[in-house]
């Protein structure tokens, strides 16, 4: 069975009135990819400040390679590469120099560590960039530079949180690109988001917070399989009298029915063939209709289900 990397029991923290975070629970198992999804606020930043030792809290138990994590455990915090949401770089320190210094708390041999650095910037591919300094970089090849200060000393942990919030398309795909490919090389991975298709894409496992609780856990499928919608029908009609909307409602199946903007939404428990028995009933009654789509549920309708809110912003 594979090792438990990191532990948290019952945490608990408190800003005066607030609790961010409210008896939270959570394990992650040696190579696991988990993902922390939440809306802004939720709890997360503070969960991974907690578990790092950089926050005191009020109540429960947090373990890191076994061990209790503490602001002085040093030969666990080696162990841990952080890449937070802002990007921490000094200006004064080209890319080369500011992976070296963040390498350089770690790994004392010069020899190591100029490999290490080397193997950073071809991971993050800044090779092009070595001795620019941060402020001629545009914003994606920063975070990748803030990437390659968090990871260049080889931890086993890597927690990230939010590394893609306002990043170009391309590279975010880079950053998720290599985020699996750290995962590959052996790292467990702790990733925080609050877009849900970023962590369905590279997440083995997900938990979903808000405030300050760990409402449900389970991989992308298991989580979809726990809620009552199976498939959400679109379709733009100009209108909809609402004794068509009774009777949709009655096709087996449909536990939804709305109608706003133009735009009849149909949200079904189960079923094969909704699209078409929907279809079916506009067409009997003669009605007529544009663009017609359907969708299998994603994890905005696990949160819609769960907490009765949207995740979306
Ligand atoms: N230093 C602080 N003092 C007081 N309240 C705080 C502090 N830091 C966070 N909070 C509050 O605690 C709650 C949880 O915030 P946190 O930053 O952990 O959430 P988050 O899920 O990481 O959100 P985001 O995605 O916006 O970073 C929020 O209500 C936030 O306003």
């Amino acid at each position: 069975m594979s090792e438990t990397v990191v532990k948290i029991e019952n945490l608990v923290k408190n800003y005066k009135n607030l609790t961010a975070v409210d008896h939270f629970n959570l394990e992650i198992k040696e190579g696991e990819i988990l993902g922390l999804l939440g809306p802004n606020g939720s709890g997360k930043t503070t969960t991974l400040n907690c578990l790092l030792s950089l926050l005191s809290f009020h109540e429960g138990k947090i373990e890191v390679f076994g061990e209790k994590m503490k602001p002085e455990s040093y030969s666990l915090k080696k162990n841990i590469g952080v890449i937070f949401q802002n990007v921490a770089v000094f200006d004064t320190l080209t890319v080369y120099e500011n992976i070296d210094f963040f390498c350089g708390l770690y790994i004392e041999e010069k020899a190591l560590r100029k490999k290490y650095v080397e193997e950073a910037i071809q991971f993050v591919e800044l090779g092009d960039f070595k001795n620019y300094y941060p402020k001629k970089l545009s914003g994606g090849l920063l975070r990748r530079l803030n990437i390659a200060c968090g990871i260049a000393h080889k931890p086993k942990l890597i927690v990230l949180d939010e590394p893609t919030v306002a990043v170009d398309p391309q590279s975010r795909n880079k950053i998720l690109e290599g985020i699996l490919e750290l995962n590959k090389q052996g790292a467990t991975i702790i990733y925080t988001s609050h877009y849900m298709e970023e962590v369905e894409e590279i997440c083995s496992r997900i938990v979903i917070m808000d405030k300050g609780k760990n409402l449900a856990e389970g991989t992308a499928e298991e989580l979809k399989r726990r809620i009552k919608n199976n498939e959400t029908i679109y379709i733009d009609i100009r209108s909809l009298p609402a004794e068509d909307m009774d009777n949709i409602r009655q096709l087996k199946h449909v536990y939804s029915v709305e109608y706003s903007e133009e735009r009849l939404t149909v949200k079904c428990d189960g079923g094969n063939h909704n699209l078409i028995h929907v279809m079916d009933y506009l067409q009997e009654r003669g009605i007529s209709f544009g663009r017609v789509h359907s969708e299998l549920p994603t994890l905005n309708d696990v949160f819609l289900e769960i907490t009765g809110k949207e995740l979306r912003d």
